[in-house]
């Protein structure tokens, strides 16, 4: 019986020490934060369980300013100027490579991707893969992607009521599926999602489980005991789904307008990419360039079926700039300011990587705003929370497009990075640009967004989110219906002739015209 009390009495006196030498001697100790959290890396940890991270850093920034040490060693950043002191390659410093702690492989026999920490291994794919994403290829990529768009209106238009989100995640997979694996989910067409597609949609909860255990070495080596059997069945199901789909991609000799054909010239005059590697770095280019760019166009939507002033202005640009639906394509809508302001804007209040991809502080240590920071600690700019900060952006939590038309005092638009910066910023940032802006456009120029609950308003910030945002089926109900326009208490006469020119009032939307703008801004409706 003693020795237990001398055990857990010499465990007590351990974690006090530990705790107090975290807090008050440490190199970070100067470094503001909550006090439990500089101490021990739990309340980290539970808060990524408990998917409310995004808000417990918000209020932390909130609290202590631009900088805020969240866990012993880790330091999470909201000033504009921390993304290059982070992120990029400055002379005389050492580049900061990526925390090996999120991007750690499951298994040895793993091979290295785009996505991992192994900076080697991601400087060759990353240039194998750079030609995948010029220019040039979205342009031969882009009636690609307008034609799913095209299904994907053509089942929205037999529809009353949808949901938005699922709906854009079938047309997300299935365009990022034909692009990489070289063939579609066939989402949009079959009405739901396909088993790789379903089980991709749950990684995101498995990958912050694996980052938490991966922050106790040495239990991460239990990891594949922990995990539940059904869950790794899955997760192998998919590896095997993966490297089927991959190899047929292969098989295929031809020339196909998407992301393997740039690639595969250049690995095979310069450096070959195994099976392997094209099975994990196809999975990964599938589910970076869906997920991310569903979850921003469904909270887009969200914002301006929440604002609907906004949402007038944007309806009045796209029907002034396009009379037949078929004129929307991804090179016609980059012109249009107040569009591309709106996906600023939505991605500002909703961006899709909601939390930093952390790095670590090379030996020798580094300097971010201007302070020391020494080797071995996790630095990251965290989004969601720099985003919604005061200091970088005047009234923060409100859907403001106009900011990024012309920015004010108190906006800092150079904190705005939703792709990231650097060497490891998004590759496909110019693909996302493109889906987001056309199937946006065609969406909001044919329907009559709303909400099929009126009073379903809430803020994106109060999901939860994983990596990835979860974004609840049941509180989110958006709505498509192909109706005529009703807005505020007056309805339109349409044109008998051509059937299209209707008139609008503002009102009823909380956003009114001056008078002498008002005349001008007529709506073109089809019905
Ligand atoms: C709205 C949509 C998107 C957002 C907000 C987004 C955001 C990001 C961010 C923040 C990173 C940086 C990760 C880091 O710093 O470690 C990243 C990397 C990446 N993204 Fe995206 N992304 C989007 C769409 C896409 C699309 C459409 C694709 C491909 C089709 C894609 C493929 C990738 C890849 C492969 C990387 C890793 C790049 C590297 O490490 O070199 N993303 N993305």
């Amino acid at each position: 019986m003693t020795w237990v009390i001398s055990f857990l009495g010499a465990c007590f006196m351990l974690t006090v020490s530990y705790a107090f030498y975290n807090a008050f001697l440490h190199p970070l100790r100067r470094y503001p934060g909550p006090l439990l959290w500089r101490a021990f890396r739990f309340p980290y940890v539970i808060s990524v369980h408990k998917g409310d991270i995004h808000r417990r850093l918000n209020t932390y920034h909130n609290k202590y300013g631009p900088v805020v040490r969240i866990a012993p060693d880790e330091l999470s950043y909201s000033h504009g100027a921390a993304w290059k002191d982070i992120y990029s390659s400055r002379p005389n410093h050492l580049p900061l490579p990526r925390n090996p702690t999120w991007f750690k492989k499951m298994s040895p026999d793993e091979p290295d991707s785009i996505m991992g920490y192994n900076e080697q291994s991601h400087a060759r794919f990353r240039r194998a893969f750079a030609n995948s994403f010029s220019e040039k290829n979205l342009l031969e990529q882009a009636p690609v992607i307008e034609s799913y768009v095209d299904a994907f209106m053509a089942k929205l238009k037999s529809m009353d009521t949808v949901d938005l989100n699922q709906w854009l995640n079938f047309l997300t997979f299935d365009i990022s599926g034909d692009l990489s694996f070289g063939e579609s989910f066939d989402c949009i067409k079959n009405g739901k999602a396909h088993p790789w597609v379903e089980i991709a949609q749950d990684f995101g909860k498995g990958l912050a489980f694996i980052s938490s255990i991966n922050q106790y070495p040495p239990f991460h080596k239990l990891l594949r005991y922990i995990i539940p059997k059904n869950i790794m069945q899955r997760t192998l199901d998919h590896r095997s789904m993966s490297a089927e789909k991959a190899q047929k991609r292969l098989a295929l000799e031809i020339d196909r307008p998407d992301f393997v054909t740039p690639a595969k010239k250049f690995g095979d005059q310069k450096n070959a990419i195994s099976d392997k590697e094209w099975e994990i770095n196809m999975s990964i280019l599938v589910f970076a360039g869906s997920e991310t760019a569903a979850s921003a166009l469904t909270g887009i939507v969200r914002q301006l079926v929440q604002n609907l002033g906004v949402m007038v202005r944007l309806t009045q640009e796209l029907r002034d700039a396009f009379i037949v639906e078929k004129d929307i394509s991804i090179a016609s809508t980059a012109r249009l300011p107040y569009l591309n302001a709106v996906i600023s804007e939505g991605l500002r209040l909703c961006p899709p990587v909601a939390i930093g991809v952390p790095r670590v502080v090379p030996p020798g240590g580094s300097t971010i705003l201007s302070q020391y920071v020494p080797a071995g600690t996790y630095v990251a700019f965290n989004q969601f929370s720099a985003f919604r900060q005061s200091s970088n952006f005047r009234s923060p939590n409100s859907f403001l497009p106009e900011r990024f038309l012309h920015p004010e005092d108190g906006d800092d638009v150079s904190a705005f990075q939703p792709f990231g910066i650097g060497r490891h910023s998004c590759i496909g940032v110019k693909v996302a640009w493109a889906v987001m802006r056309v199937s946006l456009a065609r969406l909001v120029w044919e329907f009559h967004v709303r909400l099929a609950d009126e009073g379903d308003n809430w803020d994106w910030g109060s999901q939860d989110t994983y990596i990835f945002w979860v974004s609840d089926g049941v509180r989110w109900n958006g709505a498509c219906a192909r109706t005529d326009l009703h807005i505020g208490e007056e309805t339109f006469e349409r044109d008998p002739e051509s059937g299209i020119i209707k008139k609008l009032d503002f009102r009823g939307f909380g956003y009114t015209f001056p008078p002498h703008r008002r005349k001008r801004h007529r709506y073109w409706i089809r019905g």
